[in-house]
């Protein structure tokens, strides 16, 4: 992996692809299948990995994070950018940060909760991380003022913010105030879109965000990258054809659970075996899986 210090060009050079974990059949985190979705990314451009909610780090048990840290590190390439998560406790988070130490991350990103937490707790906590590992973080914004800007405007003048992940869905996202209050106070150029292709034309052309993550990009790398070439190009009306192309497994994801919908349309796209999903997430049934495979065919045979 690349083991330069952050550096914010970087998010306007790649997608920020955020993968799924593939684990063995005993469940373990396989370091060929992960390998493999890697280089997959790698082929098709993408420099910049964030191994967060797709890949469940949510649930990952605290004995396995540190060997998964190295697989990561060690299956990307010296040019690829790689970004895992803490959290989304305090507790959990400040030994991972222990962990992380040990290592050349550039950053890493604090998963979000809403669950027994407060917008003064959540900042000092970010504080005492970032302060810990000696490296700002990334901030996810996933709920509507979940940080007041207040807070994020402190947390930046104290370093301890390296970028933003803004991932509040709205049904429309040209109308979002949260976004343009977090905007006023935190510079454009380290934030970026974090809900995948769907908002990624908007964020980045009306409100002048940096980039995008997205979990589909795991399928169709090069598709993703053209998007986000065209959007910085100007094009729009290619940035919106390929938008459409990925809306039908948006929309499988959006209906089933994005995080187990990705899970297998990596599987199903024949890129990796990604295996069991962890505990507190259910396997989708067959007839599921049956969509997901037909929508990934279809978009295949659409792709020329
Ligand atoms: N949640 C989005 C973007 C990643 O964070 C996705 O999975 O596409």
């Amino acid at each position: 992996m690349l083991t330069t210090p952050f550096d914010p060009a970087h998010l306007s050079e790649s997608v920020f692809a955020v993968p799924p974990l593939a684990r063995n059949e005993v469940g373990q985190v396989c370091a060929v299948e992960n390998q493999k979705i890697i280089q997959f990314l790698e082929a098709g451009g993408v420099r910049s990995l964030l191994y967060g909610g797709n890949a469940v780090f949510y649930h990952m048990k605290p004995s396995e994070y540190a060997a998964t840290l190295r697989l990561l590190a060690d299956a990307s390439s010296d040019q690829t950018t790689v970004v895992p998560s803490i959290g989304p406790s305090y507790g959990l988070a400040a030994d991972q940060v222990e962990m992380l130490r040990g290592f050349d991350f550039p950053t890493a990103m604090l998963l979000p909760s809403r669950d027994v937490v407060d917008p003064q707790g959540i900042a000092s906590g970010i504080r005492r991380l970032a302060e810990r590992l000696g490296k700002p973080l990334v901030v996810y914004l996933k709920f509507d003022r979940w940080l007041e800007p207040s807070l994020i405007e402190a947390l930046h003048r104290d370093g301890a913010i390296s970028w933003i992940k803004y991932a509040v869905v709205l049904d429309d996202p040209s109308q979002d105030d949260y976004l343009r209050e977090v905007l006023d106070v935190f510079p454009s150029e380290r934030v970026v879109s974090g809900i995948g292709e769907q908002p990624a034309i908007v964020h980045l052309r009306d409100f002048g965000v940096e980039g995008f993550t997205s979990g589909c990009v795991c399928v169709a790398p090069e598709r993703s990258m053209a998007m986000l070439r065209a959007i910085q190009d100007g094009d729009f009306d290619t940035a919106e054809s390929i938008r459409q192309w990925f809306q039908p497994l948006e929309d499988l994801r959006n209906h089933y659970s994005p995080i187990r919908v990705l899970h297998h349309a990596v599987q199903e796209a024949d890129i990796a075996t990604t295996g069991p999903i962890l505990p507190m997430l259910s396997d989708l049934d067959e007839e599921v899986v049956g969509q997901i495979r037909n929508v990934v065919q279809s978009m295949r045979s659409h792709q020329a």
